[in-house]
């Protein structure tokens, strides 16, 4: 058996204790086939560019509407010193993480950013990408949410990856009382347009689901196979993130149940077998500390983890020690190994899937540290 029919992804929720044990053997053996016996890890910063944003999600405590004390674009000086930290501390990656388009929303936001000489947040997070490598040896990678067609070719010269949370495609769930209500960016169609324009313009992207919003186990077969599909025309999901919900005092979802550590097992299996074997398979290692759990049922990486900022949208749950993880990963019989916020997939095509200079450059970087570069495949 490889991949899961849809019957067997839907039966994979109830599967008895003995026919769940084979299928997690089956998922961890899949990810030691392709990825071997090392995980992976990227040395980060995050830079949210802005929390102001033009959706509200019910679990989201990132997002700040103007007129509260902490909403703010952060100045070009702020951003670049947390790169300079990171570059001091041996970070390669910048993750760029932002609230999605707030000028169409509130003109507090257009002011802030007719005041740094732009008309839009994506044209300000272009010239900081541009500071950025232009500045230091980080590689950009932004995670600004649903973006035009226009918008990820303007992106892709700046950056060496992007990503957007697919998180689920239920339309249900825009409903009042729903998480995704009143988010004009959380409507599927709209999350699968991006995918697609990302496939369309070969850029390496990030995607995953966000786990316990109110989805059904149904829906997260539905949202892993609309990933799958995706990347089966195209080739450019490179990673896709399984992220449990946290609850947060003070939104809308606050005493919303989080998923337990079974129902996220399981949907890492089902994430594992359902998905082409290439597709990295991470879980973020701050939102649960059961990390051979994790390990267990076929992750290969752990996502980005910075020595320098804390992780923006879940601000309470601190980031494991680099140390500390690599023994835990030891424990279970791997080893921990960091890597590029692209894959080393997309440097075999590197004329296809990046721009020149950043081709270079990454060529650059891999001659002179060789990382993660076990895993071409
Ligand atoms: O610190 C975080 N990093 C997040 N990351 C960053 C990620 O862990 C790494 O930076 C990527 O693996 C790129 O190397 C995301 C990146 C995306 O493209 C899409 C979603 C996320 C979500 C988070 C997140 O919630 N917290
Ligand atoms: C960066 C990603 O983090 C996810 N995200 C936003 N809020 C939460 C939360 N309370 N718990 C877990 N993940 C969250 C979203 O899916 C976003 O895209
Ligand atoms: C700050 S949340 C991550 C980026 C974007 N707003 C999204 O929800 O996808
Ligand atoms: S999760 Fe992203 S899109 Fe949703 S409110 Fe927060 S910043 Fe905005």
């Amino acid at each position: 058996m490889t991949m899961l029919t849809r019957p067997e992804a839907l039966a994979l929720k109830t599967a008895s204790p003995g026919e769940f044990d084979d299928l997690t053997r089956h998922a961890a053996r899949l990810r030691d086939d392709r990825w071997g016996k090392t995980l992976t890890y990227s040395r980060k910063v995050f830079v949210p560019l802005t929390n102001m944003c033009r959706d509200d999600c019910g679990y989201c405590t990132f997002v700040q509407k103007p007129g509260s004390p902490n909403a703010r674009i952060m100045t070009p000086d702020e951003v670049m010193a947390v790169v300079r930290e990171g570059e001091r501390l041996g970070c390669k990656e910048v993750l760029f993480s932002l609230g999605e388009k707030p000028e169409l929303r509130y003109p507090e936001a257009r002011e802030a950013l007719a005041r740094l000489g732009h008309v839009s947040m994506i044209d300000y997070l272009i010239e900081m990408c541009r500071r950025v490598l232009d500045e230091t040896s980080l590689l950009p990678h932004v995670n600004a949410g649903t973006l035009s067609d226009e918008e990820v070719a303007r992106l892709k010269p700046v950056s060496v990856s992007m990503g957007m949370m697919l998180e689920n495609v239920s339309r249900r769930l825009l409903q009042r009382g729903q998480a995704h209500y009143a988010c004009p960016d959380k409507v599927p169609t709209q999350r699968l347009r991006t995918l697609e324009r990302a496939g369309q313009h070969d850029v390496p992207f990030t995607t995953g689901i966000l786990i316990g919003i109110g989805e059904t186990w149904e829906e997260r077969v539905d949202s892993l196979q609309a990933i799958n599909a995706q990347h089966r025309h195209y080739g450019h999901i490179q990673e896709v993130i399984v992220q449990n919900f946290r609850a947060k005092p003070g939104t809308a979802m606050a005493n919303h149940p989080e998923p337990d550590l079974d129902d996220m097992v399981r949907t890492l299996v089902l994430a594992r077998l359902t998905l082409d074997p290439s597709i990295s398979l991470q879980a973020p290692p701050n939102l649960e500390s059961r990390f051979s759990a994790y390990i267990g049922a076929g992750i290969n990486d752990w996502g980005g983890i910075s020595p320098v900022t804390i992780d923006h949208i879940n601000p309470e749950r601190a980031w494991p020690q680099i140390e500390a993880l690599r023994q835990a990963t030891a424990r279970c019989g791997y080893g921990l190994e960091e890597r590029l916020a692209v894959y080393p997939r997309y440097l075999k095509e590197p004329q296809r899937f990046l721009a020149a200079p950043l081709a270079e450059r990454l060529d650059d970087i891999v001659r002179e540290d060789g990382l993660a570069l076990q895993q071409c495949v």
